[in-house]
């Protein structure tokens, strides 16, 4: 199994060493050569496994045999202990014929701990043995960071430096990341919005003196790892619900298209599903994109649901490469279109992608009307990420059982939940002191050279 740039242009790796990588060498993300398949039977055989084992089934066919069968069990069974129900993504039911995932029962609370926590041991597990550290830089609009503190914090051979827009991730994000006293944390408040720390982080990995130097790595979703880990709530939730024997649709609240490829990559494995739905809040440039087919910048206005906010949607790269046939130079050029703020996807191209995916938006007042509505009729306290996706479900039900992506804990986002239903919801026990710890934070201007300088004094001093 070889991992492929989406640009063309980048040495072919391994799992382990795509992993380790990150952002490939010509600026493109890992993809695998080719996506391996399940059968009808062995998707069959999933019913009843639990979470793990189904995880390790629809995982080891991309590992290439990097690790063993037993030491790959090891690493899932390590990953999810932290998880606070016993399901890991149980489903509830909304209406007659859709669903909920809860995605939340993680250590931080949002979706990013199935993959963080697993690639927390994949790290730990692949460095020792090859006797190496890291330093991994994240760019976050509020959960990748936390989940990425979480998963790495206390390990000696690598330093976890975290992105955040100062003033733009709500109070719990912010505590979660510059609460934690462990001297491998450092979290950066920077000046900008989401994309510009994403587009910080990216010019890091492409500046090689830099990226050799401090032995860069990526966690966020352009880690093919990532993506990986994500792919295994689809097959675990669609076959409790029926399949393979009858489809399954799917809604994802959307911002850097990391969690929507997933969905995609299980139905590329042979998991049937019917609608894959791109969830946007009002920044809607996917939906827009997916209408017209023209890729356009608009600026990030800030939202109820600020995890979303983000115009360059990292893994939709990642769809443009097998839209245009697998054509890295096709997808480089799309991409340097966009340093310019925009770019047109070709009429084949959109036409494989509206084939695979709808889309939809909810404006702020329709996030807002949703918490309240789901509340009202279902008893379920949704985050405004999770409003999202459940009000463009809700466009979108058809024939075959919809489940809709719950994306965060409410209690991440108590201003806006409260607003909405008039109650504030509760953090879990094992985070009701966090709000009174003290901080621990620098705040960072835009500027790619003083980055670079602090981390590089930062790791000096460790
Ligand atoms: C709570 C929440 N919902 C949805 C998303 C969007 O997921 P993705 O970036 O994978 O599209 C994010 C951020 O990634 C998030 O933190
Ligand atoms: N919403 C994310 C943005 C980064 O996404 P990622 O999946 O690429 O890590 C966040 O919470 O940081």
């Amino acid at each position: 199994m070889k991992y492929i740039s989406t640009r063309g242009n980048a040495p072919e790796l391994t799992f382990e060493d795509a992993m380790l990588t990150g952002l490939a060498r010509d600026g493109g993300l890992y993809v695998p050569e080719t996506v391996p398949t399940m059968s009808k039977e062995e998707i069959a055989a999933l019913a009843g496994l639990s979470y793990e084992e189904t995880a390790f089934r629809v995982m080891k066919p991309f590992l290439g045999g990097v690790f063993s069968d037993e030491e790959f069990k090891g690493i899932i069974a390590r990953a999810y202990t932290g998880f606070r129900h016993d399901a890991r993504a149980p489903l509830v039911q909304l209406g007659p014929n859709h669903f909920l995932m809860e995605l939340f029962h993680g250590p931080t609370l949002a979706f990013k701990d199935f993959a963080m926590q697993l690639i927390g041991q994949l790290f730990q597990f692949s460095l020792a043995r090859r006797g190496e550290r890291v330093t991994i830089v994240g760019a976050t609009s509020g959960d990748t960071g936390s989940a990425a503190i979480e998963a790495f914090r206390g390990l000696d051979n690598v330093d976890v430096f975290i992105l955040f827009p100062h003033g733009r991730v709500s109070d719990i994000q912010r505590k979660q990341m510059t609460t934690p006293e462990d001297a491998n944390v450092h979290a950066l408040a920077m000046d900008g919005d989401f994309d510009d720390c994403q587009a910080k982080l990216k010019d890091m990995f492409n500046d090689f003196e830099f990226r050799d130097g401090v032995k860069l790595a990526g966690v966020n979703s352009i880690n093919w790892a990532r993506v990986l880990a994500q792919v295994v709530y689809y097959f675990s939730t669609a076959v409790s619900l029926g399949a393979p024997d009858r489809k399954i649709s799917f809604t994802v609240p959307t911002g850097n298209f990391g969690d929507i490829f997933a969905g995609y990559i299980a139905k590329k494995m042979g998991l049937p599903i019917d609608k894959l739905v791109i969830a946007t809040n009002q920044n809607d440039i996917l939906h827009r994109t997916m209408e017209t087919g023209a890729y356009t910048k608009e600026g990030v206005t800030p939202s109820i649901s600020p995890s979303m906010d983000i115009q360059v949607s990292s893994n939709f790269e990642r769809a443009l490469f097998d839209a245009y046939g697998r054509d890295g130079s096709a997808v480089a050029q799309l991409m340097d279109e966009l340093q310019d703020g925009s770019f047109t996807v070709s009429q084949g191209a959109i036409d494989v992608l509206r084939d695979t995916f709808a889309s939809g938006r909810a404006s702020e007042e329709e996030t807002m009307a949703e918490i309240t509505a789901a509340f009202t009729q279902t008893g379920e306290v949704l985050c405004p990420h999770s409003a999202v996706g459940v009000k463009v479900a809700n466009e979108n039900l058809g024939d075959s059982p919809m489940i809709t992506l719950a994306t965060a804990h409410p209690a991440k986002f108590p201003d806006a939940v409260e607003q909405a239903m008039g109650a504030r919801p509760d953090l879990p026990p094992h985070m009701a002191d966090m709000m009174d710890k003290p901080e621990r934070v620098t705040r960072v201007p835009n500027d790619l050279e003083h980055l670079k300088a602090l981390i590089k004094e930062r790791i000096a001093a460790r």
